[in-house]
């Protein structure tokens, strides 16, 4: 299943947040949100997850989303949102209860993203025994088991130490090598966005509108450090990026 936005344009309570914005995200690749703070990025992820409804435009999904889909979209947060008194196996099996899926075949949906994601020894578990890293290889899996047609991923790895975002991005590149996801990522990370993104769209200051979209062909997965197309990308994304960012960061410390 395709993602389009199609002119998306919000406001809250008469302040523009985003304005005009078009993106296609086809089945199977990685999309990157980039922009300065504020500029409307969780907004935009909202409006496609279907939590609030764009002023205008809309949210296309083109095509079937895939079989045994419980769920064509679902979030992971930066802050995880797992439940404290469930384990891990219990955290996953609360989405698939929701859709009243119980027993045998919880379980081998539960074991197989337990799988997917290096966590099949921790499945009894509790959060709190649990590194950040490890939290969030949790929240992907939850987000894994509705088979979702598209993931939407806030800031996954903001919260996270270097080491464990570094391993973290490992294990994202490889879970999509062995079995291309659609994402769309919003990250303040640069690095993260050019390591990661089929392509990157980025945003303006608010009113967020989009500056540019830029592709990248090689598959994520084999992109290696000191590529020269990537450091030009990257070195591309901070030149559009850095006066916005230094404008938001002055108006921050305004208010
Ligand atoms: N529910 C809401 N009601 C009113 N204003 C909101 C709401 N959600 C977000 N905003 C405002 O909309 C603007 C965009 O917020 P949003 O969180 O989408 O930006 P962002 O780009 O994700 O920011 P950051 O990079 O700092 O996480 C901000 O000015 C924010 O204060």
């Amino acid at each position: 299943m395709d993602l389009t936005l199609a002119n998306i344009t919000h406001h809250y309570s008469g302040l523009p947040v985003l304005q005009d914005i078009s993106l296609h995200i086809p089945a199977g690749q990685i999309l990157c949100i980039v922009g300065p703070s504020g500029c409307g990025k969780s907004t935009l992820l909202r409006l496609i997850g279907g939590l609030e409804r764009p002023d205008e435009g809309d949210v296309l999904q083109l095509g079937a989303p895939p079989p045994d889909c419980l769920n064509p979209l679902t979030y992971v947060f930066q802050d995880f949102a797992l439940l404290p008194w469930r384990t891990v196996r219990g955290n996953i099996s609360l989405v698939l209860e929701d859709h009243g899926l119980k027993g045998a075949e919880a379980e081998r949906i539960i074991s197989d993203v337990l799988a997917r994601t290096n966590l099949s020894d921790f499945g009894k578990a509790l959060p709190r025994q649990l590194s950040g890293g490890m939290k969030q290889r949790v929240a992907i899996a939850r987000a894994l088991a509705v088979n979702p047609a598209a993931m939407l991923l806030d800031e996954p790895l903001s919260a996270l130490d270097a080491q464990t975002r570094e391993l973290l991005m490992e294990d994202l590149l490889a879970l999509w090598a062995r079995q291309p996801f659609t994402g769309i990522y919003v990250t303040h990370n640069l690095s993260e966005a050019v390591r990661l993104g089929h392509s990157i769209a980025v945003l303006s200051r608010r009113p967020g509108r989009i500056r540019e979209v830029i592709t990248i062909d090689t598959p994520p997965p084999d992109r290696r450090a000191g590529d020269a197309r990537l450091d030009e990308v990257q070195a591309h994304l901070w030149s559009l990026m850095r006066d916005e960012a230094k404008a938001a960061d002055q108006e921050l410390l305004n208010v």
